[in-house]
């Protein structure tokens, strides 16, 4: 017997504890990764007859980090840590996930932004072992068939892309596939999703990245992008095939070049959200509500200047303008308090150009004629309270930008949201510098510390890895139906609410990463608040729960790779002792 067969079901009290399962498809009964811990007990060892075949000494939980931290210190190269940490995940699933939780923020970096950004690009050339499943154009009409290859028996989550759009990177294609990886990777160590139960799903429908047809190594279809009339027939046949072989089944949107369509066509009939929509409204909403408050200006006086007018400046505007209207402005007002710049500079309705749909909302029509491109212009006119950068240009809010945003406020709050970090609106370090140390400030991917005349400064990590572990986790335990507004929003204000008393004192925006995990809790438990408002949770037993039971029931059943550790050696253990005593 192995132990994932002695866990495997999904019902039950404590799904925490189940045992994990690792990736190779075909293993049937053989043992899973995880019974060759060498933090098992010799009993648990003979009884799963893995005796033998793993070093003799019981190891702690610390020294096998101790040892893991030391071969990834010996890597030499980010990719190197990067590929080292993926073998781990992949062949010793509980070590990894114990690991990740105690040192969230050294390894955030390196499965997550910046490093999954260098692994995406060069995804054809490291390639090393399956880690989710693709699906191609040429598989269309036969999407559910291929999805029966996928060998868990159920899926609760699955992160899709179709790599047109990764990070501020561009379209790398399949290469993507580190994005749907890495990300659920989160949703494990950040809010406990079972890992075996997570897919992720790579749409190989096409590239128009040429460099990547000449590549003989790129492991994808060598062909332009499928049209926007294809793309909608396949995402139809695919959204009908994942719930017909898993219902219930939450669906994520990443990394899409135009995820507005899908997002418009799902969101109500299935269970499903955009993060870089969504998520990402919600995670810089919840800075903006801290920082807001920590700047004393009014939100009626706040003024927003977002450079990149894509799916995530969207997004995140008009999380904001829910939230203003909330305090007390009226929607017009709201909108009014935003202005947009794409790459022909201010987008206002008299420009000339025929906008894209999602740009219209936002389109300035107090310009008076006047249009204007350049950046530092568009500070000048507009006196910005706020900077926000989604553009995916590195280094654009330079000396001068920092500069003039430090002359026009006290504290000037700037977030260079934009991955990776050398995609970045500007460093951490500049922004500090140029602002006089007075900056508000919160990036997409984390920057160190920096020193300013003898002050050492901290970052915020603006990035949608404080919210999605939780709308995800936050669905699938209430069994919502759908993903509602109110449940995104949630996301955002419970984020809001996670500071601690001494993150607080020292005016932060964000919890520190190393507690990600008890603001999951928050976050999910926001999530399935406004699940349980909106009416379309499933999961009636916990309606009536406190908070706190509402908290203790959440982190019950949070895949937590210690718990998974003790039930084993308690369940092995308790199973010899009653043949023991049965002769
Ligand atoms: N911190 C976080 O959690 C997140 C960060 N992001 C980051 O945000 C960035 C943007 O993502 P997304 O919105 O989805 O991407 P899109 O491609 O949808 O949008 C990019 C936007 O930037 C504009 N832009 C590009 N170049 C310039 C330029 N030279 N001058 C002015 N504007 C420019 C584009 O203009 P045009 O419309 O004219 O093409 C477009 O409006 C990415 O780097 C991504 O990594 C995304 C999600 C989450
Ligand atoms: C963080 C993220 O989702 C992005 O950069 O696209
Ligand atoms: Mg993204």
């Amino acid at each position: 017997m192995s132990s994932t067969t002695k866990f495997a079901s999904e019902s039950g009290p404590a799904p925490s504890v189940k045992h994990t399962q690792s990736f190779l498809p075909g293993r049937g009964a053989a043992p899973s990764s995880s019974d060759y811990d060498t933090s098992l007990s010799v009993e648990v060892r003979k009884y799963l007859r893995t005796y033998g075949l793993t070093p003799p000494n019981v190891e702690s939980f610390e020294v096998q980090a101790e040892r893991c931290l030391k071969q990834l210190e010996q890597k030499a190269t980010a990719i190197d840590k990067y590929l080292y940490l993926s073998n781990l995940r992949n062949n010793h699933t509980d070590l990894f996930y114990r690991l990740a939780m105690d040192h969230m923020k050294e390894l955030t970096p390196l499965v997550y932004t910046p490093v999954v950004g260098e692994a995406c690009i060069r995804w054809s050339e490291i390639y090393q072992q399956p880690e989710g499943l693709y699906l191609s154009y040429a598989d269309k009409g036969n999407l559910a068939s291929v999805i029966q290859n996928w060998p868990a028996q159920n899926v609760e989550i699955t992160v899709v892309t179709d790599g047109s759009r990764i990070l501020g990177l561009g379209d790398l294609g399949i290469n993507g596939m580190g994005i749907p990886v890495g990300k659920l990777a989160l949703y494990t160590a950040c809010a406990g999703i079972r890992p075996d139960l997570t897919l992720p799903l790579t749409l190989d429908l096409g590239t128009n990245n040429e460099a990547l047809w000449e590549d003989p190594l790129y492991m994808g279809s060598k062909r332009p992008k499928i049209s926007c009339e294809e793309e909608r027939e396949f995402m139809d046949e695919l959204m009908a095939a994942l719930t017909q072989r898993w219902p219930g089944i939450v669906i994520q949107f990443e990394d899409f070049k135009n995820p507005f369509p899908s997002l418009e066509r799902y969101r109500n009939t299935y269970t499903c959200f955009n993060d870089d929509i969504q998520g990402t409204g919600a995670v810089i909403l919840a800075g903006v509500i801290n920082a807001v408050k920590n700047s004393g200006i009014p939100v009626k006086d706040q003024r927003a200047v977002f450079y990149g007018a894509g799916s995530a400046g969207v997004g995140v505007a008009k999380q904001i303008v829910e939230w203003f209207v909330k305090e007390g402005l009226t929607e017009d007002e709201a909108r009014k308090c935003f202005w947009f710049v794409d790459t022909k500079g201010l987008i206002t309705l008299d420009r000339g150009d025929k906008l894209a749909d999602h740009k219209v909302y936002f389109a300035r029509d107090d310009n008076n004629g006047k249009q204007i491109k350049e950046l530092i212009d568009i500070i000048d006119e507009v006196k910005p309270t706020i900077l926000m950068g989604l553009s995916t240009i590195g280094g654009v809010f330079d000396k001068q930008v920092l500069n003039r945003m430090a002359e026009l406020n006290k504290h000037p709050i700037i977030f260079p949201l934009s991955n990776p970090s050398a995609n970045s609106e500007c460093t951490f370090a500049d922004a500090i510098k140029y602002t006089e140390g007075r900056a508000v400030f919160a990036s997409g991917s984390p920057f160190q510390p920096t020193m300013y005349q003898g002050v050492l400064y901290h970052a915020g990590q603006g990035n949608n890895m404080y919210v999605f572990p939780g709308i995800g986790m936050g669905t699938i335990l209430s069994k919502a139906v759908i993903v509602t507004q109110n449940m995104i929003y949630a996301s955002a204000t419970s984020l809001s609410t996670a500071l601690n008393e001494d993150e607080k004192k020292k005016g932060l925006l964000y919890p520190d990463v190393s507690r990600i995990r008890e603001v999951s809790v928050i976050v999910t438990r926001g999530v399935i608040r406004a699940a349980q408002k909106d009416g379309v949770d499933r999961e009636i037993t916990i309606r009536e729960f406190t908070d706190e039971q509402l908290d203790e029931w959440i982190r019950q059943r949070m895949y937590d790779p210690r718990k998974v550790h003790d039930s084993l050696e308690k369940e092995v253990k308790g199973l010899l002792q009653n043949a023991v005593s049965r002769q």
